[in-house]
């Protein structure tokens, strides 16, 4: 893993945006996997302010809330919608659908649009509790676009975002950890002292199950890009 750590989430974030606009305008970049939650909002911040062509560019998003309609305000439909797709204009972009009447079918359909869209570089983020996407500890490293429970400590980290506890969806669809892995690169961002444990696992922890993000240490083009607190427990 290659890591870079700067002063503020702000500079970070600009610093991710510098590498995704490099991978988009030499071509390397032509579908570019998203992330939703607090962490990538400066990156999408850069994005909506730069003059950038993605025209030609397709987006895969990592998961979705089941249950929730694009048109809910809490759905990362919606947000995606406000943070990036109403501001520029990808060539396609896809999200799985939390609304699917058999949602077995839409994971499957979900695995089939990656199939046709391998991820050329991948924006993550992490969870306290070393998620990725919505990949809770104990998820195996070969799973395929999934329906997932989510955890409490999960639902709790989230529940900010909502007016209720009870708003807070108990389910998810969530791209696997394989479909993840799957990406060429990978871009992960985390920032604030509530993700340096995570952080510390991701990197000093042993591969394992019970943390999903170590299973980035086996990716052979991993970049990590973080803020000073998130690193704060790094050892080494
Ligand atoms: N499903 C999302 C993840 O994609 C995100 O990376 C992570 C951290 O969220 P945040 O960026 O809000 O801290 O948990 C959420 O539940």
């Amino acid at each position: 893993m290659e890591m870079y750590t700067f002063s503020t989430k702000e500079q970070a974030s600009a610093f991710a945006f510098e590498l995704i606009e490099a991978g988009i305008k030499n071509g390397e970049v032509r579908t570019l996997g998203l992330a939703t939650g607090g962490t990538p909002d400066k990156l999408y911040e850069c994005m909506r302010k730069s003059n950038i062509d993605v025209s030609e560019i397709t987006t895969v998003n990592l998961d979705e809330y089941v249950g929730l309609a694009p048109e809910n305000e809490h759905s990362y439909h919606y947000y995606m919608e406000k943070e990036l797709f109403s501001h520029l204009h990808f060539k396609q972009s896809y999200l799985p659908n939390g609304m699917a009447a058999n949602l077995q079918g839409e994971c499957d359909r979900y695995e089939n649009i990656l199939a046709e869209h391998p991820v050329d570089l991948q924006v993550l983020g992490i969870g306290k509790n070393g998620h990725i996407g919505f990949n809770e500890p104990g998820t195996s490293f070969q799973s395929r676009t999934h329906i997932v429970e989510l955890t409490s400590s999960t639902r709790e980290a989230n529940r900010r975002f909502f007016k209720r506890e009870e708003d807070v969806p108990t389910h998810a669809i969530s791209m696997g950890i394989h479909s993840i892995m799957s990406a060429k690169k990978i871009v992960l961002l985390a920032f604030g002292e509530e993700k340096a444990e995570a952080v510390q696992q991701m990197i000093n922890g042993h591969v394992d199950e019970q943390c999903p993000a170590t299973v980035l240490q086996t990716h052979e083009n991993v970049i990590v890009i973080t803020d000073t607190l998130a690193a704060s427990k790094i050892k080494g």
